[in-house]
């Protein structure tokens, strides 16, 4: 746990609302002991936990603002301090005139996610809880959204703290059985130990499924779309965004900048990219174009790579494209313009590579690579229990997965059994923040928002 007299207790304010115009706009602060902070601004002592009209006043006594004020004392707030939020209109002028004021009686700018980091560092909220409010804040579907409220709700966080209680049984089973060396086996045997760590690993597996699922809600996949020239990459792109955003010609070479287009399928997000054509060429800015299609490559989740269908399939340049591709990124194939041919919409599976016909001008076949890009996204999950899960979240399940499996491995030499368990008691920790690095604080607080 956190070490009390570590706790800070200087007094943080911020403008919590979004910037621009709005019909309101609240400051935030943050603090310990804040009645004589209220009473100098707001000229008399607010109740607590009521909404309480006051007029907001500079040092003369002259009025900034007139609106609301909640004062919410210590320790029944947000961060576990006293917290006063003032209402006042929404303007960014006004709202920066009653931020200069906080700061003239006393306070200081909050840095981002300061806010949360107090309710941390106070007991307020675990760290996965903590993540729950950015994500939440940050969520671009709707599912997105109620999986972040389950975090924040403490609802992963409790998940985890079951495993690890799972795991603490474990070890005091097995610490207790190492002083009588000759009846151990038999006595952990008894016990089912063997039995009840089988079980942690299957809830864990459970939850890192869940999570892996939750990571993709998250943060989406990039899938790039890649090829020769003018076999219809922008078509596709177009087609799969429901609008003409990037530039159809017939003319090869028509794409140079790389486009990023948000989808949605299913609520996962996609991140489809469509990059210039891939070619031998003497045109400079073609050349930088090309470039930067290699540069997105090397971050793509999925690649899809475009051949005409009137083609052959082992022609020259798709083969010279293929063959540079990094092998171990997940590969769609996609033969399009069959309308030209007359054919229909078709998947064909072979040697483990998934090609599908279909039509980018038409749309025959489109919902065909829809369905393909959740496949190879692993996307199966639709329930209620879904994890939305950072990568952090991901490594630390993972790494105790690895321990529980070494564990299985040392059922002869209880030591290594017990210190096995002990490594895994620490990464499951990690995630609720009971066991983490002070950097890794700062990290992840440095990316909320300001005023959060
Ligand atoms: N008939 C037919 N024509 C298509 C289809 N998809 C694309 N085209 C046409 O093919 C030509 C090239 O399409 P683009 O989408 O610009 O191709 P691209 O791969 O983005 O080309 P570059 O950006 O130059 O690399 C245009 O004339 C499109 O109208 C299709 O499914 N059927
Ligand atoms: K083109
Ligand atoms: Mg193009």
């Amino acid at each position: 746990m956190q070490n009390p007299a570590a706790r800070p207790r200087d007094t943080i304010a911020a403008i919590a609302t979004a910037p621009g115009r709005g019909g309101i706009g609240v400051v935030r602060v943050s603090g310990s002991a804040l009645l004589p902070f209220a009473r100098a601004l707001c000229g008399r002592e607010p109740a607590p936990r009521v909404a309480t009209f006051a007029r907001f006043r500079d040092a003369d006594g002259g009025a900034i603002d007139e609106g609301l004020v909640l004062y919410f004392p210590a320790p029944g707030s947000f961060t576990g301090e006293d917290v006063i939020e003032l209402q006042g209109h929404g303007g960014p002028v006004v709202m920066q005139m009653l931020l200069a004021r906080c700061v003239e009686l006393g306070a200081r700018l909050a840095e981002p996610g300061e806010f949360t980091k107090r309710a941390f560092l106070n007991g307020k909220l675990d760290l996965a809880q903590a993540e729950g409010v950015a994500d939440l804040i940050e969520a671009s579907t709707t599912a997105a959204a109620r999986s972040a409220l389950r975090s924040l709700s403490g609802a992963f966080s409790s998940e985890v703290t079951r495993i690890r209680d799972a795991l603490i049984d474990l070890r005091m089973l097995v610490e207790a059985t190492l002083d009588f060396p000759e009846e151990e086996l038999d006595f952990l045997e008894r016990a089912d130990a063997f039995g009840r760590l089988a079980a942690v690993r299957r809830s864990l597996e459970s939850l890192l499924d869940r999570a892996r699922q939750g990571a993709l809600l998250r943060s989406g996949l990039n899938v790039v779309l890649v090829g020769p020239p003018n076999v219809g990459k922008s078509s596709l792109l177009n087609r799969l965004a429901g609008e003409e955003r990037a530039i159809v010609t017939d003319i090869a070479g028509t794409t140079r900048d790389a486009l990023r287009e948000t989808i949605q399928i299913e609520g996962i997000p996609l991140h489809i990219i469509d990059t210039a054509g891939l070619r031998e060429t003497s045109d400079e800015v073609e050349r930088i174009g090309i470039a930067r299609t290699w540069r997105e490559i090397e971050r793509a989740d999925v690649i899809v790579r475009l051949q005409d269908a009137g083609a052959a399939a082992d022609s020259a340049d798709t083969a010279a494209i293929d063959a540079a591709l990094p092998g171990q990124v997940e590969r769609i194939v996609v033969r399009n313009k069959i309308d030209l041919l007359g054919q229909a919409p078709g998947r064909i599976e072979a040697d483990g590579m998934v090609t599908l016909q279909l039509s980018a001008r038409t749309g025959d076949g489109i919902d065909l690579l829809r369905a393909e890009l959740l496949r190879v996204a692993g996307w199966h999950a639709h329930g209620e229990d879904l994890v939305l899960a950072r990568e952090r979240h991901l490594a630390a399940l993972r790494g105790a997965l690895e321990h529980l499996a070494q564990a299985a491995q040392r059922v002869h030499a209880l030591e290594l059994f017990a210190e096995e368990l002990r490594l895994a008691q620490d990464r499951v920790s990690e995630i609720t923040g009971e066991f983490t690095a002070d950097d890794l604080l700062g990290v992840i607080f440095s990316r909320f928002c300001i005023g959060k």
